[in-house]
Parts: C-alpha cells; sequence; structure tokens
C-alpha cells in the first residue's frame, strides 16, 4: 500500500534532520509542506505567534488539541522550562505513531505526553488520570466546531485558572465562527487577535488569544 502524505513527511524527517535539534526538525517540515506537499501544520509564519505567547504564557502545564504530525507539539515543548510538561490529545491512530516518532527525532519526548483519544473523551480525564492540576496554556488546533464545546468542557472540568491562556488557530480560514461568537461574548475571557496567513500561503488567517480572568 502506498504511503500517506504523513508517512512521506515522517520520511523526510528523519532522513533530512538533525535528530535531537527541534529547530531543524520545524525547518525541515516547513521545507517540505512549503515546496512538495502542503500539510496542516501551524508553520512558521504562526508558529511566530505561537512562540510568543508560549513564552508570554511560560506554562509549566500545557494542553494542545490536534497533534496531527507534532509540528506545534515541538514549537511548545521546545521552549518549556525544564519540570514544565505538553499533553497533547489525537485521535487518528495513523497519526499518533508518526507525531511520536517525529518527537522523537526533536529529542522532546520526554517533555510531550500524546493521548490518543477524542478530546471531548480525555479532557474529563486530565485531572483524575494524568494528574494535572490547571492549565496554564492551551494550544486548540483541532476540528473548528470542537474549539467552542471544548472550551466550555475545560472550563466545566476545572482545568482553567485565572490567567489560563487559550490559543486557537485557523480562526479566519478555515474558520471558526462559533468559537468566536462564544470566546468573545463571554465575559470571562480577555481576546486578542492576531493577523497572519494560512500555513506556506498566502491567504488571510489569524489566531486568536483568550485570557481567562476566573
Ligand atoms: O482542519 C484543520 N485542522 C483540523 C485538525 C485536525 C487534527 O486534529 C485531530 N482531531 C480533530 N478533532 C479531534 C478531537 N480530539 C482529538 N483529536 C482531534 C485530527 O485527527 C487531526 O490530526 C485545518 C485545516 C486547514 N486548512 O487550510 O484547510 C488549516 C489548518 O491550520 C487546520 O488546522
Ligand atoms: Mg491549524
Amino acid at each position: 500500500m502506498d504511503q500517506s502524505k504523513e508517512q512521506r513527511i515522517l520520511n523526510s524527517v528523519s532522513y533530512n534532520a538533525v535528530k535531537g535539534d527541534p529547530e531543524s526538525v520545524l525547518d525541515c517540515i516547513d521545507k517540505y509542506c512549503s515546496q512538495k506537499e502542503w500539510a496542516m501544520n501551524v508553520g512558521d509564519e504562526k508558529g511566530l505567534i505561537l512562540d510568543n505567547v508560549v513564552k508570554e504564557a511560560d506554562p509549566t502545564t500545557a494542553l494542545e488539541l490536534g497533534t496531527y504530525c507534532g509540528y506545534s507539539a515541538i514549537r511548545i515543548a521546545r521552549l518549556l522550562k525544564p519540570k514544565a510538561h505538553l499533553f497533547s490529545i489525537e485521535f487518528n491512530p495513523e497519526f499518533v505513531p508518526i507525531a511520536k516518532e517525529i518527537i522523537e527525532i526533536a529529542g522532546l519526548s520526554d517533555k510531550v505526553t500524546i493521548l490518543e483519544g477524542h478530546a471531548q473523551d480525555i479532557i474529563p480525564q486530565l485531572k483524575s488520570k494524568y494528574d494535572v492540576d490547571t492549565l496554564d496554556f492551551v494550544f486548540l488546533d483541532h476540528w473548528k466546531e470542537r474549539y467552542a464545546p471544548d472550551t466550555i468542557l475545560l472550563e466545566e472540568c476545572g482545568l482553567l485558572r485565572k490567567g489560563s491562556i487559550l490559543l486557537a488557530d485557523n480562526i479566519i480560514y478555515p474558520g471558526a465562527p462559533e468559537f468566536l461568537e462564544y470566546i468573545r461574548n463571554h465575559k470571562r475571557f480577555e481576546c486578542t487577535n492576531y493577523p497572519s496567513h494560512l500555513e506556506y500561503m498566502k491567504v488571510e488567517d489569524a489566531m486568536e488569544k483568550a485570557v481567562y480572568l476566573g
């Protein structure tokens, strides 16, 4: 059976990236996906916005919804302080081993735990099963219509604290209108919009930061 695009991305990283060097893994994926096959990684332009928000949050416990190939997990984990940890939730069984391998090549396996399953099933288990207290940073990059319900779920599960920072990808393209409506009209979130472009394209996109006010 011929390989998937995600397997070809892993092959490219495995062949071209410097083992243990997150930057070289990111550069390799960005090069492959801008020159060979487009893929839905947050990319280098929006990646810089992600970097800056992660630096601002300086999280001890971070959560990502939608691991895909692990590109943004590497962007986040490479900035985490020594004892900090990233949990990344992914339900597609084909992507999980590929993301694990790419994160391993980046040398960040100790900083990232990939939880296989649906976010709506795993979020309620974070406290009891994964010993999470509250989340300092959450990156939303999974199915766009799940952004709002899963944000509500995070709040209901007591996983947000005063100052928790959420960052959502794809506010313009493909768009997350329900999420935008919810988060901007919810009085306990302080929102900031970051205009940018769709990964590897000239298409307009944006990210939205939402700080939980407690
Ligand atoms: O559709 C997009 N992203 C959806 C991302 C989906 C990823 O998150 C997982 N997932 C989904 N619900 C889940 C629930 N629980 C766990 N994993 C889940 C999917 O298995 C996939 O790995 C997208 C599309 C474009 N685009 O240009 O078309 C650009 C982007 O930047 C995008 O992020
Ligand atoms: Mg995205």
